[in-house]
């Protein structure tokens, strides 16, 4: 008889773990730790250090073998229970729904569900669990919980909610302020597992929607008042096989409540409508991801892994809905989409050697995530209505669909009642180990305390700021990048399929389709095509400062996020696409405190210390900072994104009260090898180019005369900084402590896949801006790091020194305008000039006006 998948080498781990007997180890080392602390006293304290560091050292060796074990306990726990698992929740009959005749048309027990289809004939299907409808989030969450732990051991996971309209997939996912869902949940538990565990962990956040097939990203709101050009968001796949959405914005947090506040806002974001079926139906997929990234951890299943929790948009049966116009197509694509992933789902269960990914974008989005050793959940939402019985069977076919596998493993009694046997063996396993892993745990703090004493030196700290991850600033687009560069990442393989390579909307964004004709690195800051944006950049801050609304910081017109713009959709479909809700009003709903005293608190140690409250400061702090930034500047519309030379660049000013920038700055992230590019080609060929500090730094500052820094923070982490401050601290005392009014921190972000082939970029930009022949260009290109930042005051009311302030860069703009215009204008003139010579000439000569005309002039 075959045994289940799983059963045998859980057998053999049981055997080792039972052979392996950790605990009395443990208690053998904790009497020797006893004896050790008793010899320790004032005269041998050298000694007594060393010996607790050996002891330290080989309970970190212990702790790592039994969170390896763990690990893999909880692994084939879940191999054994199901990598694909499917649950049904029945919803409960709704207020207005309750009527003395409704008839029973589901029962269920723990497992099973019964559909009664007609008086004598009944359906059965079997689920991994049946929640009915008194079952509470609770009860629902407590499925996912070991999950969770698997995604912080480096497993992907994927959580979907699948089901009808109106049976309560958003309640399950997200809940209720009284009654939070699996999201909520989940993302707390994962920050407190974190917590929990031995290693620091980076984790960011992103939310996007596909609707109609289209990627939109939900931390960048769409607004109905502003022309706001959205990023092409393209599907690529790096090396290594993970999936990447070019420019999607993934938020780096550190709490649960930054990710709460996040999801707040993501969710106001997506495109609902009103149906037959419910009030505010989501007309498409929204996903949410938190993206773990651990680098101390080599066990681990992956460096970065991620969690996609997915509220599905509603399935439905479009003659039943009667939809027209654009429901009718928002449900055609629906359904298209969820057929995919059925399909999908059950090759991956029956272990078909081809997997049909693309025939979806929600399919090539999850594509990583789904199979392997990736651990996916699905719950099945349906209705208790007898009016919606076609529809809860189709769901339920789906169901069936998906979990096929498990049925015919289940036809066997005696192999189910093993698979029962192992899995509890296992269970009681990871509950030993985990208590083992706190014992060690335990032991190693009072350890270090002691060690704390004897030396006056924290040591814990010091270790685990070892292990912790450098970070490299908190908003950034494709979570993973930094750490692929680390490995040699290449953003796209000539081996991919077509789907995955970068799309003619992404290579127009990145420059690569413009660019790569010439062959060569254009030397040029700007490419020439926007060299005459000063000028309209200066028309439309002024234009702007007249009627003060929705203005933007940044909407210079670098602010060429191409790709298409995917616009709200007309008034007459009624699809709420992020206009749900006013700026306004996010901003009271989300900023409370922030209307208050923005970015003032600084977060506790507690707030964001994943790793037994050794995570450093300054990344709480900069991690709060930023998500704040963020959440900040979407609620206000301040945002732009930037393409400078093929990078798509993210721009947020710094507060007024920053130490560095005593007015409104923006700063913009670029990346590492940028920074050494530029450093390279300027050490030693410009004079004004204060190189202060490259070399212990490795961070470019710019001289007053071009009044932007560049730096990167990647740099800035390597060095060793007082805890309290913040890269903008650093980059202030860079500049030799001068600070400067017009400084603008720019710092390097993420690369787009064009850039490696053509380099154009800051560094590039700022070269020429520091070439003698080039003064013009230099003028222009600091504008665009310097003047936009102040027409931000004018999306508020301003104030009466605010308003000088604009009104100083406005005449800033204007007379860098002219100078412009200065340059070009002699030029034009003299052309003029000449031209109006010649024509004068051939007109009095064709008067019949000789040279002795003009000799007579002459004298
Ligand atoms: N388990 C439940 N307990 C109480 N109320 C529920 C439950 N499930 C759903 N509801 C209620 O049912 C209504 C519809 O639920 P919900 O909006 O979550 O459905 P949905 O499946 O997400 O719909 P759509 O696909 O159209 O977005 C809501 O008012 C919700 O509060």
């Amino acid at each position: 008889m075959d045994e289940p998948e799983g059963v045998e080498p859980i057998c053999c781990i049981i055997k080792d773990l039972q052979s392996s007997n950790l605990k009395g180890d443990l208690q053998v080392k904790s009497k020797m730790f006893e004896k050790m602390n008793r010899d320790c006293d004032e005269s041998n304290n050298n000694l007594c250090v060393s010996k607790i560091q050996d002891a330290l050292a080989s309970l970190t060796v212990q702790l790592k073998e039994l969170s390896i074990r763990r690990r893999q306990a909880l692994n084939d726990f879940l191999v054994l229970k199901g990598n694909i698992r499917v649950f049904c929740r029945v919803r409960p009959f709704l207020p207005d729904e309750i009527c003395g005749y409704a008839r029973r048309v589901l029962t269920s027990d723990t497992t099973k569900l019964f559909l009664r289809i007609a008086d004598d004939k009944n359906k059965q299907y079997s689920f991994d669990k049946v929640f009915h409808p008194q079952s509470t989030q609770e009860e629902v969450f407590s499925e996912i919980e070991p999950v969770i732990k698997s995604a912080l051991d480096g497993y992907n996971v994927c959580i979907f909610a699948y089901g009808q309209t109106g049976t309560g997939k958003t309640y399950s996912m997200e809940g209720v302020p009284s009654n939070l869902g699996l999201v909520p949940r989940g993302i707390r538990a994962i920050f407190e597992q974190a917590l929990e565990s031995n290693y620091t962990f980076q984790f960011t956040f992103s939310m996007l929607e596909i609707y109609m097939g289209t990627l939109r990203d939900l931390l960048v709101p769409q607004s109905t008042k502003q022309r706001v050009h959205k990023a092409c968001l393209s599907i690529q796949m790096n090396s290594l096989g993970g999936i990447e959405i070019e420019n999607l914005v993934s938020i780096k947090v550190s709490n649960f409540e930054q990710v709460k506040r996040l999801y707040n806002l993501g969710s106001r974001s997506r495109s609902t409508a009103s149906t037959k079926s419910n009030l505010k139906s989501s007309r498409s997929h929204c996903l949410t991801c938190i993206s773990l990234t651990c680098s101390a951890a080599p066990e681990r299943q992956k460096e970065t892994n991620k969690i996609w929790m997915v509220d599905l948009g509603g399935s439905e049966r479009l003659l039943k809905t009667q939809a027209t116009g654009r429901r009718l197509e928002e449900g055609k694509a629906i359904n298209l989409s969820l057929s995919a992933l059925g399909d999908v789902i059950s090759a991956l269960q029956h272990k078909k050697n081809h997997v049909p990914y693309r025939n979806s974008k929600l399919t090539q989005v999850l594509r990583d995530s789904l199979g392997s050793d990736s651990k996916t959940l699905m719950f099945v939402h349906v209705s208790p209505k007898e009016e919606d019985l076609c529809e809860t069977i189709c769901s339920l076919g789906f169901a069936t669909r998906v979990r096929s596998i498990h049925l015919e493993s289940e036809k066997s009694p005696e192999l189910q009642a093993k698979k029962e046997v192992e899995m509890a063996k296992l269970q009681q396993t990871i509950t030993e180990l985990e208590s083992e892993q706190k014992d060690v745990q335990r032991e190693t703090g009072r350890l270090n305390e002691r060690l704390t004493l004897l030396t006056g030196f924290d040591q814990s700290n010091d270790v685990h700021a070892k292990g912790s991850l450098t970070v490299t600033g908190d908003l950034h687009f494709n979570g993973e990048v930094d750490l692929h560069n680390a490995k040699g990442f290449k953003r796209t393989s000539p081996s991919l399929p077509r789907f995955m390579k970068p799309t003619i909307c992404s290579k127009q964004k990145t420059g690569s389709v413009h660019l790569s004709s010439t062959g060569t690195r254009k030397k040029s800051a700007i490419p020439s095509n926007m060299k005459r944006s000063a000028s309209v950049y200066a028309e439309s801050i002024t234009s702007q400062a007249k009627d003060t609304a929705c203005l933007s910081d940044y909407g210079s017109d670098f602010s060429m996020s191409t790709g298409y713009a995917i616009q709200g959709h007309g008034a007459d479909d009624d699809t709420e696409c992020s206009q749900g809700t006013s700026e306004y009003e996010i901003k009271q709903v989300i900023f409370p405190e922030q209307e208050k005293s923005p970015r003032s608190s600084m977060t506790s140690l507690h707030d964001g210390c994943f790793n037994n409250g050794s995570l450093k400061v300054k990344e709480i702090n900069k991690n709060k900072h930023f998500t704040e930034d963020w959440l900040h500047l979407q609620t206000t519309g301040q945002t732009r994104t930037h393409n400078v030379g093929g990078k798509r660049i993210f721009a947020i000013p710094v507060d007024k009260r920053n130490i560095m920038c005593k007015q409104q700055n923006r700063v913009i992230y670029c990346n590492q090898a940028e920074i050494q590019n530029f450093r390279k080609r300027n050490s030693g060929t410009t004079k004004k180019t204060n190189l202060n500090g490259v070399d212990s730094l490795k961070s470019i500052v710019l001289d007053e005369a071009r009044r932007f820094i560049v730096c990167s923070l990647t740099d800035m982490e390597d060095t060793q900084l007082d805890q309290n401050q913040d890269h903008d601290q650093v980059a202030a005392e860079r500049t030799g402590g001068q600070v400067q009014e017009d400084l603008t921190v720019v710092t390097v972000l993420t690369e787009t896949p064009g850039f490696r082939e053509n380099p154009i970029s800051v560094d590039s930009y700022s070269e020429d801006c520091s070439r003698p022949e080039q003064q013009e260009n230099k003028e222009e290109s600091c504008m665009l790091f310097r003047t936009p930042r102040r027409s931000l005051f004018a999306t508020h009311s301003l104030q009466p020194d605010q308003h000088t302030d604009l009104k100083e860069s406005m005449i800033h703009i204007t007379s860098c305008h002219d100078e412009e215009h200065g340059t070009n204008g002699l030029f034009l003139k003299t052309i003029q000039r000449l031209w109006a010579s010649v024509l004068l000439g051939l007109g009095i000569q064709s008067l019949g006006l000789g040279c002795d005309f003009f000799h007579g002039l002459l004298h």
